[in-house]
């Protein structure tokens, strides 16, 4: 069986609850493939969270963006895994860009977050990618297999891992990754996989990306073999997500 076309919308720290609702019924009112097509998640802040997740159609749904490192106790400020499963959020984000590189988590973190959040049930978008002087000096590769190969060395299970492909020089730049730069990194992740995970591991897993998609260039991206997916921001709080979520079409039709 193919690998399941994948949207996340990923809202930042953006949004009053207004908005917020705004937001919402654009989705719900928006005509979309099934859900046999596409996966569609979207990943409010954690404050509306609830209320996102009382309002949204059901066959969309959320997503934390972030979550704590092991069990709940004292850690001022922080919300654990448990809580996200007691309120009933399937989803979470871990490993964004900026999350690594403004606030210092390291790939050990963000590794043992996602083995972590995935032993309390959690399904987990994991982020990986590269910076700008990284991809100039030639290490991208190496870059995303250190990533990951830290989320490798803590987890055996990959059945509820998405993996996200973010090259931060794309992140809200506008600057999008040609089709061709994201294929090529998509295609060496998956052989990295294949080759330090399982060949299942590879096949199945879906790899998708993230970086300054938009309504105008989600197709030509979707046509790319290796791209299951994306992982959208700034679109993702404008009524181009649903124009995003159709690029689904492009693989059904592939
Ligand atoms: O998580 C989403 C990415 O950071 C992409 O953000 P962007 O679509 O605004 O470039």
């Amino acid at each position: 069986m193919g690998r399941k076309f994948f949207v996340g919308g990923n809202w930042k720290c953006n949004g009053t609850s207004e908005e917020v609702k705004k937001i919402v019924s654009t989705l719900n009112a928006g005509e979309v493939p099934s859900q046999d097509v596409v996966e569609v998640v979207v990943s409010p802040p954690f404050v509306f969270l609830q209320l996102v997740k009382s309002l949204l159609r059901p066959d969309f749904h959320v997503a934390a963006q972030n979550c704590w490192v092991k069990k709940g106790g004292a850690f001022t400020g922080e919300v654990s895994a448990e809580m996200l499963v007691n309120l009933g959020i399937p989803w979470v984000i871990l490993g964004h860009s900026e999350r690594r590189l403004i606030l210092g988590e390291s790939n050990e973190f963000v590794g043992d977050k996602v083995a972590y959040a995935l032993a309390q049930g959690l399904k987990v978008i994991a982020c990986v990618g590269e910076t700008l002087e990284q991809r100039e000096s030639g290490s991208t590769m190496d870059v995303v297999a250190a990533q990951t190969k830290a989320i490798a060395e803590r987890v055996s299970d990959w059945s509820n891992v998405v993996l996200a492909y973010e090259p931060v020089w794309a992140i809200g730049t506008g600057k999008v990754a040609t089709p061709a730069q994201a294929q090529e990194v998509h295609s060496e992740l998956r052989k990295w996989l294949q080759v330090n995970t399982s060949p299942e591991v590879a096949a199945t897993i879906r790899i998708i990306y993230g970086g300054s998609v938009s309504g105008a260039n989600c197709k030509e991206l979707a046509a790319k073999p290796d791209v299951d997916g994306f992982l959208v921001g700034g679109a993702s709080l404008k009524p181009e997500f649903i124009d995003i979520i159709k690029s689904a079409e492009v693989k059904k039709n592939a």
